[in-house]
């Protein structure tokens, strides 16, 4: 998967490229990364990378000529490098909600550029011409658009096939079918008086499976009730749902 992300702090996706899932992948060449920063595109003598906005207003807006010089680039590296055009997004507030079904449409979307805003954004004229998608990672609002942008690489990297190794692929399982993760144990088998449940020391791994479906589908019952809206629910998994109200009930 090609992914170019355009940011005025490059050194910020360290954090990403640098180790893990994520880091691993790149130097396996499952992922590759690449970066253009505005300021390289600055032609004054400051450097500027930031404008006034109209209307006037707290705060700058980022300056139109240095970010869509870096996204040219970014839009026209990613078609020399992939062949394919390049889905541009825009990590805001305003965007479409980042979830699994949408880590997996992007991971299936071919060559990426992701755009990590700064100051209070960038011109909605540039929105309109240079950006394909807005995403949001949530209804809150962070002081820059890298964090976003690599909390969104990161849901989507991890879907790239052979990105995950075997051992993790058994947790990328239990989320993909949309419900909450069972809860999870390692040693010692008693921490404080608190025991781990028998089924998972007992070896009976067809027990172990039924037991950790029972459980996500329990929590995703008691915590996220929205996200069996409208789910349909096959005869084991409701006969194990009502298991866990009845044992849950109050
Ligand atoms: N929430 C969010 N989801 O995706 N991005 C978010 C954000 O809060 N981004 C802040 C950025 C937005 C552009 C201007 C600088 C601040």
């Amino acid at each position: 998967m090609w992914i170019g992300v355009v940011s005025l702090f490059p050194e910020m996706f360290d954090a990403l490229t640098q180790q893990g899932v994520v880091g691993r992948a790149i130097e396996k060449q499952r992922i590759t990364l690449e970066f253009w920063n505005p300021r390289d595109y600055a032609t004054d003598r400051h450097r500027s990378v930031d404008d006034r906005p109209y209307g006037g207003g707290p705060g700058m807006l980022m300056k139109v000529d240095t970010l869509r010089g870096a996204i040219h680039d970014a839009r026209e590296r990613a078609h020399q490098a992939t062949g394919q055009v390049p889905t541009v997004i825009y990590l805001s507030p305003q965007g479409r909600k980042l979830d699994q079904k949408g880590a997996q449409a992007l991971a299936a979307a071919g060559p990426l550029v992701v755009v990590a805003g700064r100051y209070e954004g960038i011109d909605e004229r540039v929105v309109e011409s240079d950006i394909d998608e807005e995403w949001s990672i949530g209804d809150y609002v962070l002081s820059g658009g890298e964090l976003p942008a690599m909390v969104l690489i990161d849901a989507a990297a991890r879907l790239v096939p052979g990105v995950l190794g075997h051992q993790d692929s058994a947790i990328e399982d239990s989320f993909n079918d949309g419900l909450l993760d069972c809860p999870h144990y390692t040693r010692p088998e008693s921490i404080d008086g608190r025991q781990v449940p028998d089924v998972l020391l007992s070896g009976n791994h067809a027990a172990i499976k039924r037991w950790r479906l029972k459980q996500s589908l329990g929590r995703t019952w008691q915590r996220r009730p929205d996200l069996l809206e409208g789910r349909e629910l096959n005869a084991e998994q409701q006969q194990l749902l009502n298991e866990f109200i009845e044992e849950h009930a109050l």
